[in-house]
């Protein structure tokens, strides 16, 4: 029996519960139902009658049931209800009010011959109606805008929801973060102007007393007029001389105007103060154009200056226009020229002048900002985003390879996902399995903040420094590893091979066109920027593992026949190559974890027999290798790797390095994705990492070995210890001889590490913070001082950013 009537429901109910109240007094249930249904008889008629004709007529019941539902239809669809012969009732659309006339159809013959009369004035009836109009809330449980059949049928075939909806959601989210990237990059390395720099018409302005910024500005003036690439002849304009000022440094001359201003600096009263006074004016001037120099296509200072007489306003005048130029919205299209008329003579001006002209033929992107705090880590958000959508562990690629009849294949591919994503994190990839990256020490250099640690403990100055690796695949996946597993990993060479040539030749060519983008930043030396176009050192680590690279000897002896010093950096993972191993000026052996067990929770290496693995690498370093200059580098890791000095020891005793470098962690996000779970816990305090190292050195010499602390650069958590046979006559000797090496290189003899050492200067010795001096040291927004740090610090006025 079907029972609808709501009333009915309650009696019956009632009646079941009264009968087993009483123990199924059946009869009492059945009078008193009797009686209730004679008493609601009387009231409304034919109660039972028609419940019974109810019953037998269940079909046409259900389809009036359904046609009470909206039915959905286009817009807006039909909301009908129907009386209980069938005949059309109460009508109602919950969208637009028309009646989608499939479904007009479809509830009663009687509706087929409606006329458009009657529809409006079923419209109106359904808007009189105070019965709410049924809608189909599906509706709102449907992904909003246009559907994608794609995603939905991926949200359907699945059957799980969660899934899908989280890639769905992390789509969008990717695609929001690419055009944020993307906003970020024309932002921030935009071009001067769609015009080349050499169309535009270049002012060389001047401000003289003593005549050598004259002279020097009419040197800039006769090279620049011999050049045949500038479409127009330069302007030579004395500042002092301008009546209106305004004429060019409010409202610019012409449309493609490129300034160059070469300027002395005064302590005293001199014509440039009201120049200087000027530029200040207008800036804070609000009836002014706030940026009114953007429509200059670029601009660039020279300054010419004493830094023996006035080294604390060295060229402050110069940098002063910098800073004035570029807040009314100049871009700095090339590093300002410091040049000092006792020491460095008018050849650097000439230098100075040569690369800038040089420089107006690049079409390079220039950077006119940059965030040093970019560079200490990626975004882990954005890298753990594509953990596992889009990255794919190449370890499993190389199982695929395995299958012959795919054949050998590119180790990162132009259109892998893997490709985009490095590039994203800015490498410039070289063939198909090399990086280079430019290093966030190498620009610090650059802007004159400092080198990286391995200038104080071994004299590489980071401006001068290119930071390659000819295998991006590594065979471990360290858990401090900034790149998060987003590198291949592989436990052998399985892919396509570039020649080493080939390498070299195009990631000099990316690292120097990475070099060129910084000309606009501010800060950066113009002596530095020029130096570094001549790549001095290629630390060959970044990420991957370089020795897995077939052609390493081939691609260390070409680095070398141009002069450039190698530092190579091994896992410790392939003894066999390890082996092979032809000359490197600093070969360095990654000693992660002091034990088994820790080494497998440090690195996570691919190998099985990884332990065995690097034991046979230290064997090496103390017997084939012994005669290069080796270096055990290990990475603390509070929590993971700082426990065991002894067992550190007994590593120590079987390789016999030259060195041991000991460096804190430096935190590069946690992502749970691929297993690294490091914290802000993990990463070890300065005090934590000497404690660290004077116990480890006390522990050496208690064994009889002959080792002691030497130098350190605490800027960056690092500090060195060396064999004692590097103090010579009580001075520590950390540093290379870079000349010395070469020269022994190219006489073809045998030589060890012993024969091309330097001495450490003071600065860079244990205790002493390892800041070089000529840097001036920046503290970071909220980042604490450290007490041991506070020598030779300045907090520098922020610059302000260009346009
Ligand atoms: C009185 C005096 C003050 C100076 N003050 C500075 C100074 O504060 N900073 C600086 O770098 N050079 C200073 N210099 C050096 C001049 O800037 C430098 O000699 C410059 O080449 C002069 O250019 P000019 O011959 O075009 O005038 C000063 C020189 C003099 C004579
Ligand atoms: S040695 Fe390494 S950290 Fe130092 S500048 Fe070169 S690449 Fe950068």
């Amino acid at each position: 029996m079907v029972v609808t009537n709501p009333i009915t429901s309650t009696v019956v109910l009632s009646c079941v519960s009264l009968y087993y109240y009483f123990g199924g007094k059946l009869t009492v249930s059945v009078s008193l139902l009797v009686i209730y249904a004679l008493a609601y008889d009387s009231e409304h008629e034919n109660f039972l009658s028609e419940n019974s004709q109810e019953v037998k007529s269940l079909e046409p019941e259900k389809e009036t049931k359904k046609k009470k539902k909206c039915c959905g239809g286009k817009d807006g669809g039909c909301c009908s209800t129907k009386n209980k012969n069938g005949a059309k009732k109460k009508e109602g659309c919950c969208g637009s009010g028309k009646c989608a006339p499939k479904n007009k159809n479809k509830s009663s013959g009687a509706r087929s011959g409606d006329s458009e009369v009657t529809e409006k004035e079923n419209e109106k009836e359904a808007k009189k109606s105070e019965f709410p109009m049924a809608v189909d809330f599906t509706q709102s449980f449907k992904i909003k805008g246009k559907s994608n059949s794609s995603e939905l049928s991926e949200l359907k075939v699945n059957g799980n929801n969660a899934r899908p909806l989280k890639r769905f959601a992390k789509r969008i989210q990717n695609k929001k973060n690419d055009d944020n990237v993307e906003v970020d990059i024309i932002k921030s390395a935009m071009t001067i102007s769609k015009d080349k720099l050499l169309n535009s018409q270049i002012y060389i302005f001047y401000s003289s007393l003593q005549g050598a910024a004259a002279r020097n500005a009419e040197k800039a003036h006769v090279l620049l007029s011999e050049s045949k690439e500038l479409e127009s002849k330069p302007i030579l304009m004395n500042l002092d001389e301008i009546d209106d000022l305004d004429e060019y440094f409010v409202n610019t001359p012409v449309e493609n105007a490129l300034y160059i201003f070469v300027l002395p600096s005064y302590d005293s009263d001199c014509p440039l103060d009201y120049f200087l006074q000027t530029l200040s004016e207008n800036f804070h001037d609000f009836r002014i154009d706030k940026f009114p120099l953007r429509k200059l296509v670029g601009y660039t200072v020279l300054g010419l200056g004493d830094s023996e007489s006035w080294p604390e306003k060295f060229c402050y005048q110069a940098k002063m226009t910098d800073t004035w130029i570029s807040k009314l919205g100049g871009r700095r299209i090339f590093p300002v020229g410091e040049v000092c008329v006792k020491v460095d003579g008018e050849d650097k001006v000439t230098e100075w002048i040569d690369l800038f002209c040089e420089m107006l033929k690049d079409d390079e992107p220039i950077l006119y900002e940059y965030d040093e705090n970019d560079d200490d880590y990626e975004d882990p958000e954005e890298t753990n985003e594509n953990d596992d959508d889009e990255l794919i562990d190449l370890e499993d690629i190389g199982a695929v390879n395995n299958d012959s009849s795919l054949g050998i294949k590119k180790m990162v591919a132009k259109d892998s996902p893997t490709y985009k994503q490095l590039t994203k994190q800015g490498y410039t990839i070289v063939g198909s399995h090399s990086g280079v990256k430019i290093c966030r020490w190498t620009k610090s250099d650059l802007r004159g903040t400092g080198s990286c640690y391995k200038q104080s403990l071994f004299n590489i100055v980071s401006s001068r420094c290119m930071e390659l690796t000819p295998s991006l695949a590594c065979s471990s996946k360290c858990v401090f590893c900034w790149r998060h597993g987003t590198n291949p990993v592989s436990k052998s060479w399985r892919w396509e091979v570039d020649e080493p040539e080939y390498i070299l030749e195009n990631a000099l060519q990316g690292h120097y066109s990475k070099i060129k983008q910084m000309r606009g930043v501010p800060g950066v030396v113009a002596e530095r920027f020029a130096k570094a176009f001549k790549v001095a050192h290629c630390a060959l680590s970044l990420v991957g593992e370089p020795i897995m690279y077939p052609y390493i000897n081939r691609f260390v002896e070409l680095l070398h026949s141009k002069d450039i010093s190698s530092f190579l950096v091994c896992n410790a993972q392939h003894p066999d190559a390890l082996r092979n191993l032809g000359k490197v000026t600093q070969l360095y052996v990654s000693i992660d974890a002091p034990t088994k067990f820790d080494l497998k929770k440090v690195d996570r290496p691919l190998f099985k027999d990884f332990w065995e693995r690097m034991l046979e690498c230290l064997d090496l370093i103390n017997s084939l290798q012994s005669h290069q200059r080796t270096v055990y580098r290990l990475t603390l890791v509070k929590g993971f790797n700082m426990g065991d000095i002894s067992a550190y020891a007994d590593l120590v005793e079987r390789g016999n390095p030259c060195f041991i470098e000991v460096k804190g962690a430096t935190f590069a996000g946690s992502s749970t994705g691929n297993g690294n779970s490091l914290t802000m816990q993990n990463i070890p305090f300065y005090e934590e990492c000497t404690n660290f190292v004077k116990e480890f050195s006390a522990e050496l010499q208690r064994r009889g070995l002959a080792y002691d602390v030497a130098a350190e650069h605490a800027h960056s958590n690092t500090i060195l210890i060396a064999n004692t046979k590097f103090k010579i006559n009580n001075e520590w000797h950390t540093h290379i001889d870079f000349e010395k090496f070469f020269t022994l290189l190219k006489s073809g003899e045998e030589f060890t590490h012993l024969d091309y050492m330097a001495k450490t200067p003071e600065w860079a010795l244990f205790g002493n913070g390892g800041f070089a001096p000529g840097n001036t040291r920046i503290h970071r927004k909220g980042k604490k001082k450290n007490k041991d740090l506070i020598n030779e610090t300045v907090t520098l006025p922020p610059l302000p950013a260009a346009i």
